[in-house]
């Protein structure tokens, strides 16, 4: 068996619905440890404050949207959270373990994956090729030139990711004849690979269709409990159906925090991002992207 069942891994069923009225994000905070600590971050390009003075913790296992308007510094965020762009000043903790000095690959070695904006797949390989290399990527034979065994772990844990992300029907298809949603689907896959922890989702659900976006939500919903993850979304359906936890940010810094509920009916969240005629009951099929 590979080594993380993703298909009989239980659902959290973590929809708005039943969030409603329980978990303050308080709550959910006082429980478990961290995956992720963000101590006083900034990040500065020149004269330019993306980020600013960004205190943020995220329990490991949470699954957090993070919102806001254009260039409000989420995907900075991102970058500073990953290594590919240090913060200017401030910590970053994964796990408790302060990486803030660390490298991108030794963060994704202790668990952190992340999906971009822009595709990084190999278009000329097909959808299990390349689920396979990146299980190889990051397991113990990734120098090995040799084909790989009908029970290599990498190819077993490559079959079983085909399946959580819905592509058993293109295993064999080239990833350039993929429909775009397709190819943002195998990006999850690829972003499953190894024993991912913490995964930072960009925007996944830009230039998907309606039916799309509704299958994307039923792979996220059904990630196994011990991951978790940040989705930076546009789209408020999709976001705030995945996430159990919201921050939104508005230039470079947080200005709030809460459940989806809290900040779907927060009078400064309806003007500054969702528009001053905003009601909760807009969301349904509602889209920003
Ligand atoms: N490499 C960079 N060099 C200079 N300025 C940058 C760089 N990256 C981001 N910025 C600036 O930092 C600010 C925050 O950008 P960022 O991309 O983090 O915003 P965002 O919230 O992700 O926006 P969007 O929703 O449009 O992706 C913007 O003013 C942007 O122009």
């Amino acid at each position: 068996m590979a080594q993380i069942d993703i298909t009989h891994s239980p659902k959290r069923g973590r929809n708005r619905e039943q969030n409603r009225g329980t978990d303050a994000l308080s709550r959910l905070q006082e429980t478990g440890r961290f995956a992720l600590e963000l101590e006083a971050v900034s990040r500065h390009f020149g004269a330019l404050v993306a980020l600013a003075d960004i205190n943020l913790a995220v329990r490991a296992g949470e699954r957090r949207a993070v919102l806001g308007s254009n260039g409000a510094g989420k995907t900075t965020l991102f970058n500073a959270i990953t290594g590919d762009f240090p913060p200017t000043t401030g910590r970053v903790r994964l796990f408790g373990e302060d990486v803030t000095t660390l490298p991108a690959y030794e963060r994704i070695r202790r668990g952190l994956r992340r999906t971009y904006q822009i595709s990084l797949l190999f278009n000329g390989l097909s959808v299990i090729d390349n689920i396979f290399l990146a299980c190889r990527g990051v397991g113990r034979g990734r120098f090995s030139l040799l084909r790989p065994k009908k029970d290599d772990g990498a190819m077993e844990m490559a079959e079983t990711l085909l399946h959580a992300v819905h592509l058993d029907d293109r295993r064999d298809t080239m990833v350039a004849e993929l429909s775009y949603g397709q190819q943002r689907q195998l990006e999850i896959a690829l972003a499953l690979s190894g024993a991912p922890r913490l995964i930072l989702f960009d925007e996944p659900a830009a230039g998907l269709s309606p039916t799309e976006r509704t299958e994307l939500v039923e792979i996220l919903q059904a990630l196994p409990e011990h991951i978790g993850f940040i989705i930076i979304e546009h789209d408020m359906d999709v976001a705030l159906r995945v996430a159990e936890s919201v921050t939104m940010m508005h230039n470079g810094r947080i200005f709030k925090e809460g459940t989806p509920e809290e900040i779907e009916n927060d009078p400064e969240v309806q003007q500054l991002y969702l528009g001053q005629d905003y009601t909760a009951q807009d969301r349904t099929g509602g889209s920003r992207g």
